[in-house]
């Protein structure tokens, strides 16, 4: 039922090109009001389920609804969801004002409208220039005003950064925000983080197809607290101090120091004091979203194991790990500087449980402190890539 909340929901979605599996049992919500990126590196499956959600590529199981309905089975498609897929092409002897005019009579939209979304888009001055002439960042402002024609309640852009300047990333993160904030809702696929870091409220991660990850930037840092690393003369009875104290999150790593989570370097540095232990170095490591992303998403090209360091047993908590995938990750960001690279999964003695409490993790260590963003619907990803979705 089209219940017009602007609410996108993928069920099960799973698309099979011949012996590639592109999109693989995915599953997520976009709910009005937010921003939410869609993440995931090169061949992850991010346009074939844009693709799939915009009824352009159908799917081999599961579904993708709009307002509570399939894309096709929308009244009016334009009004709805706006749709910028890949890099856009245009007539090339079109200007960005005759190009729009096009479209608004295709959808019924007033000329007034058309002049609207040109200056929304920073576009105004070169509504009669050629399309030919446009870099690839006016081409993104002339794709997204095409999208923004049919005032629609939903926007959906495939890499929308691609081609925008520093000022122009800027511009569309506060024009994306502005639009969630009216209560619409915004999709975006990225395969950088750290391009929709300050714009999204929350993420979807996916890699090889599946998923990774849904929710929060937020949550997804609280999932690694920040961990202290200290080197000490007498570890057991520092790691009795540390226990005694609260501290159950101990474990050593290869070069026989201790990482304790969820505390600080001062408080490891009084409890090993009160306990007679001499400190040589301590050091306090803190998440780094774009390298648990990158953990998260490592083997897509890979095809991990094999590749790195011997992946974990298990995926670390509320990750799911792709079926079958032989695990992730290959990348182990534990390792410190000009430490040997190699297979540092063994554990030392204060492991917590068969894998201790961390797996290898995204940290960043802080300096050692001693002593302390379419066409018409078809099917197979066939289409050209070029037009917006009127
Ligand atoms: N029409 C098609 N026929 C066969 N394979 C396809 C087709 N479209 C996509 N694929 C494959 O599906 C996988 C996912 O591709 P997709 O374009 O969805 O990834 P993506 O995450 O959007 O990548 P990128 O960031 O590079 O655009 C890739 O292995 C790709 O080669």
């Amino acid at each position: 039922m089209h219940d017009g909340t602007g609410r996108i929901v993928v069920q099960g979605l799973t698309k099979q090109f011949g012996p590639v599996t592109a999109v693989q049992n995915l599953g997520f919500t976009v709910e009005p009001g937010t921003v939410t990126g869609f993440l995931g590196p090169n061949g992850s499956g991010k346009t074939t389920t844009l693709r799939m959600l915009l009824g352009l590529v159908r799917p081999t199981a599961g579904q993708a609804t709009v307002n509570g309905r399939p894309f096709e089975q929308l009244g009016n498609p334009a009004r709805v969801v706006g749709a910028v897929l890949e890099a856009q092409s245009f007539h090339p002897t079109r200007s960005a004002l005759n190009h729009l005019r096009s479209f608004a009579a295709a959808i019924g939209v007033s000329d007034r409208v058309v002049n609207d979304v040109l200056g929304l888009v920073g576009l105004h001055q070169a509504g009669r220039r050629n399309t030919k002439g446009f870099s690839l960042g006016m081409r993104q402002r002339l794709a997204l005003a095409t999208a923004l024609l049919g005032d629609p309640q939903i926007l959906i852009l495939d890499e929308p950064s691609n081609g925008l300047d520093p000022e122009g990333i800027a511009w569309l993160r506060g024009f994306l925000r502005d639009f969630a904030s009216r209560g619409r809702t915004v999709l975006i696929s990225s395969h950088l983080l750290r391009e929709v870091e300050q714009t999204v409220d929350q993420v979807v991660i996916i890699s090889r197809g599946q998923s990774m990850y849904h929710g929060s930037l937020d949550q997804l840092r609280a999932q690694r607290p920040s961990r202290v690393l200290v080197q000490a003369d007498d570890l057991a009875t520092l790691v009795g101090a540390l226990q005694e104290a609260g501290h159950n999150g101990i474990e050593s790593i290869p070069d026989g120091r201790l990482a304790v989570s969820g505390a600080d370097s001062k408080q490891v540095a009084d409890l090993a004091l009160k306990a007679g232990v001499a400190v040589y170095g301590i050091q306090e490591e803190h998440v780094d979203l774009e390298s648990l992303f990158l953990e998260m998403t490592s083997g897509q090209y890979t095809g991990a194991p094999g590749f790195g360091p011997p992946a974990p047993q298990q995926p670390p908590p509320n990750w799911g790990q792709p079926p079958g995938s032989g695990g992730f990750p290959t990348v182990n960001p534990y390792q410190q500087p000009g430490a040997p690279q190699g297979p540092y999964q063994q554990q030392g003695p204060y492991q917590h449980g068969p894998q201790g409490p961390y797996q290898p993790g995204p940290y960043q260590q802080g300096p050692p402190q001693h002593s302390p963003y379419q066409q018409p619907p078809g099917d197979q990803g066939q289409s050209d890539g070029s037009g917006g979705n009127h």
